[in-house]
Order: C-alpha cells, then sequence, then structure tokens
C-alpha cells in the first residue's frame, strides 16, 4: 500500500490571498503528520503564487517525516534545493500562466540538462523524482537521468469523466508503472487525486508514495486537517 505525501501548497494560497500570514504551512505541516501524513510536499514556484521560500526553510527544520521539494530544473532552484537540502526533489514542469501543473515535465526533450540537474541533486545526497506522463519515451528518458524515482502525472485519469475513459487512463498508468520498475525506477504518483479516486492509483502494483494536495486541503477548510488526511489515509486503504 502506497504512502501519503501531503503537499499543503493550497494552504499557503489561502494566506497570498490576504498577503498575511495565516493559515500558516508550517503549522499545517505538523497537523498532517499528526493526521498520519508519511510525507510533506511544497512546490516552490518562480512566481511564489503560494509556497515561499520562508515556508520551505522553516519546513526543513519542522518536518519530522520527509520534506519533498517540487520545483523547476532551474539555476535558481537548484541552488536553493543545495542549500536546503529537502529529503527529496521532485523536477515538476512551470509554466507562469497555468493555473496548475498541466502535464508531465518533457525529460526526453531536454535530457541534458537534466541529466546535469539529476546528477548534481543525488550528488549532494538529495534523491531526485521526475513527474512525468505515462508515456513509454518519458520513462525511458528517466532511466536514462539515473534519477531515483518518477512520479507518474495522473492528471488525465483525474479529469477522465466515462468509465471507459477512466479505465483507458488507469491502464496508461498501469503500463508506465510496469516499465518504469522494469528499467529500475521506483514509482509515485500525483495529481488531481481525490478521494474518490484514490484507490485505484493505490493499487498499483509497487506504488510507493501518492502526493496529494489539493483535495485534501479542501476537505480541512471544512472539517479540519488532521482529519482530511487521516481521511485520506483511509481511502488510499480502501476504507
Ligand atoms: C506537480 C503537481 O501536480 C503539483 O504538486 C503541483 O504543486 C501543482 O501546482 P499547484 O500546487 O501550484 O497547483
Ligand atoms: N505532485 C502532485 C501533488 O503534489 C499534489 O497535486 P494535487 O493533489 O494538489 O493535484
Amino acid at each position: 500500500m502506497p504512502t501519503l505525501g501531503v503537499n499543503i501548497d493550497h494552504v499557503a494560497t489561502i494566506r497570498q490571498a490576504r498577503q498575511t500570514v495565516e493559515p500558516d504551512p508550517v503549522g499545517a505541516a505538523v497537523l498532517a503528520e499528526l493526521g498520519g501524513a508519511d510525507g510533506i510536499t511544497v512546490h516552490l514556484r518562480e512566481d511564489r503564487r503560494h509556497i515561499q521560500d520562508r515556508d520551505v526553510r522553516l519546513l526543513r527544520e519542522t518536518v519530522r517525516t520527509h520534506l519533498n521539494l517540487e520545483m523547476a530544473a532551474t539555476a535558481e532552484m537548484l541552488a536553493i534545493a543545495l542549500e536546503i537540502q529537502p529529503d527529496y526533489v521532485t523536477l515538476v514542469p512551470e509554466r507562469r500562466e497555468e493555473i496548475t501543473t498541466e502535464g508531465g515535465l518533457d525529460v526526453a526533450g531536454q535530457l541534458d540538462n537534466l541529466i546535469q540537474v539529476v546528477t548534481q541533486l543525488q550528488g549532494a545526497g538529495i534523491p531526485v523524482s521526475l513527474f512525468v506522463d505515462a508515456a513509454s519515451d518519458q520513462i525511458k528518458a528517466c532511466a536514462a537521468t539515473e534519477a531515483k524515482f518518477i512520479e507518474l502525472h495522473t492528471g488525465a485519469y483525474a479529469e477522465a469523466q466515462s468509465e471507459v475513459a477512466i479505465a483507458r487512463e488507469l491502464e496508461v498508468l498501469a503500463q508506465g508503472c510496469t516499465l518504469a520498475q522494469k528499467l529500475g525506477l521506483r514509482v509515485n504518483a500525483g495529481h488531481g487525486l481525490t478521494y474518490w479516486n484514490v484507490y485505484p492509483v493505490a493499487q498499483l502494483p509497487g506504488m510507493e508514495e501518492l502526493n496529494i494536495g489539493h483535495t485534501i486541503v479542501s476537505r480541512a477548510v471544512l472539517v479540519g486537517l488532521e482529519r482530511a488526511v487521516r481521511e485520506m489515509k483511509a481511502a488510499i486503504r480502501g476504507g
């Protein structure tokens, strides 16, 4: 059964709506861990629309499970990661105009750059995960970078409407999961997962960790973060 990385980006979204100091993502991480989170994930975006550098620095000191820093593969973010030393880094694509992450990282199209970034991070003792679509060319390119993990982008599965489309997208994820493991990659997944669609993804053989944020924070606004995390852990178990 996969573990749960709770992405607390959107706690910071509420804070940034007023450019104020609450709710504090650092406090949210404590409550998420009390609710059973196996890790904390934050996306330090180039535009700082939600998580701030201050949040990442404090989370490094306070997170008791593991801290996963999502970031673009840029010189700025590489320097921050090497300084703060998260438990692992997930390299994700970023476009300023996007509402949220729209697709997987094009590893095949920027292999030389990503090999350099992965080598520097893992050389500094920080394992790297690459956030990719479950496309065989992308997964093969991930293996070429010698990154330890991939994170399968579950957006297409989450957005599928019909039973046929859901089944098709789940099969794509399953094939990607199998190929990745054959190539020696460890497999995580995330993006758009909810209490209602998470269980089939959790069931994929070899799935290690699910990174889930928006749906948990959405529920937490109504019932509290500890309970929202506890209920997501149960949903992952099929409860
Ligand atoms: C990579 C991914 O799917 C999310 O973890 C990412 O954080 C989405 O960006 P926002 O949190 O800004 O929506
Ligand atoms: N990488 C996925 C993640 O961290 C959370 O994505 P979402 O659940 O907020 O869509």
